[in-house]
């Protein structure tokens, strides 16, 4: 394999999710560390009534690029954009960006999603699963990869992962012909049922998204990157650096802020946490690896038809990586309960909140009433609570992951990219790792210093 570098240079990467956590720390680090790539595309919709064009000027401002700005003051001049929505049939592309696409991207990166847990089966499914099929019939002429971001957490339905496909229990054909006829509040009632023992929609269609790529990708040079949770930056692009308060950032705020004191978890579990530059590294590793591969075999790529499920299974050699940290470097809950009530018993749960957040809400609305001020703590209090509702699933209960893929794939790196693209996370310790954790909500999203 070539080293990172030389791979990357003259190369033509699109990334879709540009605009979000995972995908601002990939073109950050592709344009730092890949100085000879010739372009990364983005792809953006319209959001807030800002246009693409403006949100790239304004993403280019970002901090995420606060030490690339230093050493290549011009580097938004190798970022352009396509207009996109990736909800709509088209994914809203003009003919001319698609044709651009289909001749001109060599790495193509899929990093969008929807992420709200409990979001419409309606809405998720067109983002996470319908958009994938979209994206692969794009008649690709010059990819030599094409990278899909899933998620660890997309078979939970199962206690130990290996990096392989497993069977969704449902076909996503038939869920989408059910979609097309159903109305909203239909589907809604139908999804227990279609989740059976998975917490969310998100989960769900993130797992039919992989049944996708294992189907339909035929001749396309695929991989799958599986992160486990994703959390602040340990050094890169800078320290603690992170966009949104995701997994446990929302609750760790809280606790800083007073506002939280217990938590829906147990103690004996190991939780899955993965700071961003980790998986930037595996994302961007993992598209080396496959194009080489590809380029390697000759072989041509293009659309083939659908296979079905167990067909595709059985002779995929579509490669998936699980990025994740409780593998190798563990980190127990039971090390955070000196800082939080951990209850994993839903009764007592509940009479704590009740008793040391909700009671002491009330309390401090009614002084700030008193006070002729905005009430805020029962409103913050309600968002704690929603937050805590979606994501006690995933603190109460426990997976084991096997990551010899990953492993294999730090190995295919040239010595020199080792340590530049790591994957191998017994680099840091968790109690070191907290400081930078904590310091970055602040800077990041509170805006103190
Ligand atoms: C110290 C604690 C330590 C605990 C132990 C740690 C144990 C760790 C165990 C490992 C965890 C593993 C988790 C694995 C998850 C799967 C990994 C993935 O693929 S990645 C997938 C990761 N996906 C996620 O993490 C998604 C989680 N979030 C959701 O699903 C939804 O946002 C929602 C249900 C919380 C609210 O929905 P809805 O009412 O429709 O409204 P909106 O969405 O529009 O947001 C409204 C407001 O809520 C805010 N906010 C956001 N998140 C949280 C939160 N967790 N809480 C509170 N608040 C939250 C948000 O900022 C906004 O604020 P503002 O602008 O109004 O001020
Ligand atoms: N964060 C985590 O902990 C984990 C994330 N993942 C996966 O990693 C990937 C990236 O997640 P992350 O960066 O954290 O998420 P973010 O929420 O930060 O980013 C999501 C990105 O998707 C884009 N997007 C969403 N809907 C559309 C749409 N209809 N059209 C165009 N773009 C859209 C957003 O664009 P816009 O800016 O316009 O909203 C944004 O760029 C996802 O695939 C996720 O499932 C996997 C494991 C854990």
């Amino acid at each position: 394999y070539p080293t990172m570098a030389e791979f990357y240079a003259g190369k033509t990467v699109a990334i879709t999710g540009g605009t979000g956590f995972l995908g601002q720390g990939i073109t950050e680090k592709l344009l730092r560390t890949c100085p000879d790539i010739s372009k990364i595309i983005l792809f953006i919709r319209t959001k807030r009534n800002t246009d693409p064009k403006e949100r790239l000027k304004q993403l280019a401002m970002k901090p995420a690029f606060d030490i690339l700005r230093q050493s290549q003051p011009n580097f938004h001049e190798k970022l352009s954009f396509v207009s996109c929505d990736l909800e709509a049939d088209d994914l809203g592309l003009s003919s001319d960006d698609r044709r651009t696409l289909r001749n001109e991207v060599n790495i193509f990166i899929h990093s969008a999603a929807t992420l709200k847990f409990n979001e419409h089966l309606r809405i998720s499914y067109e983002m996470n699963v319908l958009c994938v099929r979209r994206l692969l019939k794009l008649k690709w002429n010059n990819l030599q990869a094409f990278v899909h971001v899933s998620t660890a957490y997309a078979h939970v339905d199962r206690k130990y992962m290996k990096e392989e496909f497993y069977d969704c229990g449902i076909d996503y054909l038939d869920l989408e012909a059910t979609l097309k006829w159903l109305g909203d509040d239909a589907i809604e009632k139908l999804t227990p049922d279609l989740l059976k023992t998975r917490p969310n929609t998100y989960t769900l269609t993130k797992a039919l998204a992989e049944d996708v790529i294992c189907r339909e990708s035929g001749n396309l040079p695929t991989c799958i990157v599986r992160p486990s949770m994703i959390i602040p930056a340990w050094q890169e692009p800078m320290p603690g650096w992170c966009t949104n308060v995701y997994g446990p950032t929302a609750f760790i705020i809280a606790y800083g802020k007073g506002l939280l004191r217990c938590c829906l978890a147990d103690r004996e579990i190991n939780a899955d946490l993965i700071p961003v530059d980790f998986v930037v590294n595996g994302v961007i590793g993992a598209a080396m690896k496959t194009a080489s591969e590809f380029i390697h075999r000759r072989r041509s790529s293009g659309y083939n038809k659908i296979m079905s499920s167990e067909t595709a299974r059985k002779s995929t050699n579509i490669q998936i990586y699980h990025i994740n940290s409780s593998t190798t470097n563990p980190l127990n809950i039971d090390k955070l309960s000196k800082y939080l009530v951990a209850y994993c018993q839903r009764v007592v749960y509940d009479y704590s909140v009740f008793a040391l957040q909700t009671l002491p809400a009330h309390v401090m609305d009614t002084c700030l009433s008193l006070a002729n001020q905005k009430r805020q703590f029962v409103k913050l209090n309600g968002k704690i609570q929603s937050g805590m509702e979606v994501m006690g699933f995933f603190f109460t209960t426990n997976f084991q992951w096997d990551r010899s893929n990953a492993d294999r794939l730090l190995q295919a790196f040239q010595p020199g990219d080792r340590k530049m693209y790591n994957l191998d996370v017994r680099v840091f310790t968790w109690k070191d790792y907290f400081m930078t954790y904590i310091s970055g909500a602040k800077k990041f999203i509170l805006k103190e210093e």
